[in-house]
């Protein structure tokens, strides 16, 4: 059983939005920004929280913030920044454009802690979403050398380390949708 003490939150906040036109973090849902809702999900669960983008805006949410210790490639390096960054062996990572995530999707992936799995992702209508995962600080080596080899490709990334899916029911699934467009956030507002 793993005490909640050892588990560092991070929430992956860079990137273009080139899709969105705009920072999605600071996007509105429900009355609070795409941000807390990522960070409200994850407080239950993690003793410490982390925010890795280069955007100093994120200061206003008074978490720590780091920055990415390789620029413009993309959440791969995000996250070896993170855990680079990380004193515990296991990591909650987040995007920062899933609004309707809860604490009970994400307790799936601790419950799931076993002996041997290095990263456990949810898969959701077949898609496997890395990030919503719990990666162990270990895979910094492997990040590391596949960045230095010029990978890109997180899915690749992940897929290269002990990985276990967690499938999600068609109800579960919803909690997980991933809002990259003015469209999509269209429809779950109305
Ligand atoms: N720290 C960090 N986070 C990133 C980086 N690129 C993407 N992300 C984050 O990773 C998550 C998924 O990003 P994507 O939606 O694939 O890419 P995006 O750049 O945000 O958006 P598009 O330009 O529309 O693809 C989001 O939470 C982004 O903020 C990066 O280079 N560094």
């Amino acid at each position: 059983m793993i005490d909640k003490k050892n588990i560092t939150g991070m929430i992956l906040s860079g990137g273009k939005s080139s899709r969105m036109g705009t920072d999605k973090g600071f996007l509105s849902f429900n009355g609070k920004s795409f941000m807390q809702h990522s960070i409200d999900a994850l407080n239950p669960l993690v003793t410490d929280i982390i925010i890795v983008s280069n955007n100093k805006d994120y200061d206003v949410f008074g978490l720590k913030r780091i920055e990415d210790d390789i620029e413009n490639a993309g959440p791969l390096a995000g996250i070896y920044s993170g855990l680079k960054q990380s004193k515990t062996d296991y990591n909650l990572v987040l995007s920062c454009d899933i609004p309707l995530i809860s604490s009970t999707i994400l307790q799936k992936l601790i419950d799931a802690i076993d002996e041997d799995s290095e990263i456990i992702q949810i898969e959701s209508h077949g898609k496997t979403m890395p990030l919503i995962a719990l990666y162990k600080k270990q895979c910094e080596r492997t990040f590391l050398k596949l960045l230095n080899e010029g990978e890109r490709r997180l899915q690749y990334a992940v897929n290269q380390c002990l990985v276990k899916n967690i499938i999600l029911n068609d109800n579960e699934a919803y909690f997980t949708k991933n809002i990259n467009t003015p469209e999509a956030l269209k429809d779950i507002t109305i």
